[in-house]
């Protein structure tokens, strides 16, 4: 290596442990990958529409504190089970944030909020949780940003989203051409809708590209291609969840021979970043359903145990508990209200 042109801009290059050996620490049984199985084919039988309910990806914006976490967890999953009939309720268990400049990018990249990135321990906190959320029989929904963690932890998840900011990205891409849940695009931050059409496209076809195996070795992954994909609407310069919205969605997917099948975020530009106003947005999705409308498949909130935000204090003393470092979040108290209404409504058509 000659460091006159290589690596002027590296500071320090660090070894971590394998995709293998993290899975060895924190091993699946069978309780696990059954929650992980079921999770998986109910959510494909709700994109194919032979399950008729409604996916609910819910959950804190971004997981910062393993204990909140595991107690959000626990309360979601009382009431999983008790609107069962009309909602698949999955937590939204995000570990990696993108940001649109600079800013905390997640527990991942940084456990110990501080800037120390200590990316080896945040892998392993972000497996034990997914270990502990699977156990409790709740499927769990993620972000896939970093293009070589999934190695790591997606085998615990039963949905997938990319973002905004790489939708339009062919490494993310090529990845979730290979990914074994049903994969949500979002549509861009300006509210560009063909660029998560064309993802749907491009991942429905096989790729070749270079990444990780689980040994950790530089390895061709060849895939197969994934068709259990569809767009989110989460809002760009104007919201974009009412029913005219929806409805042009439904031309440009079918005048593609594509079934349309749309899930809407209820939050980001959907709300304004206000987590008040997603109530405003499930309230359009229950009347849109309530009228008959069959496209819509699901929806995502972002809620924690306490509302608002915070931001990140120098002395972690002061964190408030369960409260969101990232966007603001619903209180659960609020979440279950709205999600009841929600249940009550579609059940009214
Ligand atoms: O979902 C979280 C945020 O909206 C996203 O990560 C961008 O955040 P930022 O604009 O605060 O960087
Ligand atoms: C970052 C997120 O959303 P978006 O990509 O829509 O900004 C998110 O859901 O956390």
């Amino acid at each position: 290596m000659d460091s006159r042109i290589e690596n002027l801009n590296v500071s320090v290059e660090q070894s971590i442990i394998t995709p293998i050996e993290l899975k060895k620490m924190y091993p699946l049984g069978e309780k696990h990958i059954e929650t992980v199985n079921n999770g998986q084919t109910i959510i494909k039988n709700i994109l194919n529409g032979s399950d008729k309910r409604i996916l609910a990806v819910v959950g804190p914006c971004s997981i910062h504190d393993i204990k909140s976490a595991k107690e959000y967890a626990q309360k979601l999953k009382v009431l999983a089970d008790d609107l069962k009939d009309d909602l698949f309720i999955v937590m939204r268990v995000y570990f990696e944030k993108p940001r649109t400049t600079v800013g905390w990018k997640g527990l991942i990249n940084d456990p110990y909020m501080d800037n120390s990135c200590e990316i080896q321990d945040g892998l392993k906190q972000a497996r034990e949780l997914l270990v502990y959320i699977a156990e409790l029989g709740l499927p769990a929904a993620g972000e896939a940003l970093d293009i070589v963690t999934p190695q790591y932890i997606q085998d615990l998840f039963s949905w997938t989203a990319i973002g905004a900011r790489t939708t339009e990205s062919q490494s993310h891409r090529n990845m979730s051409s290979g990914l074994s849940s049903v994969v949500g695009f979002k549509n861009g931050t300006d509210g560009n809708i063909d660029i998560a059409i064309n993802a749907m496209q491009a991942v429905a076809a096989s790729h070749n590209f270079v990444s990780i195996n689980p040994e950790g070795k530089v390895a061709v992954i060849h895939t197969l291609g994934n068709s259990n994909t569809h767009i989110i609407l989460r809002g760009g310069k104007k919201p974009n969840f009412e029913a005219q919205h929806v409805a042009a969605i439904e031309k440009k997917l079918t005048d593609l021979e594509i079934v349309p099948r749309i899930m809407v975020d209820c939050s980001h530009a959907n709300c304004y970043k206000k987590a008040g106003k997603q109530e405003v947005v499930l309230s359009s999705l229950a009347d849109q359903i309530a009228n008959g409308n069959k496209s819509i498949m699901g929806f995502m909130i972002e809620s924690h145990l306490n509302f608002g935000k915070q931001s990140i204090p120098s002395d972690q003393s002061k964190l408030k508990y369960g409260v969101s470092v990232t966007d603001e979040c619903l209180d659960f108290e609020a979440t279950e209200k709205i999600l009841r209404e929600f249940c009550d409504r579609i059940c009214e058509k």
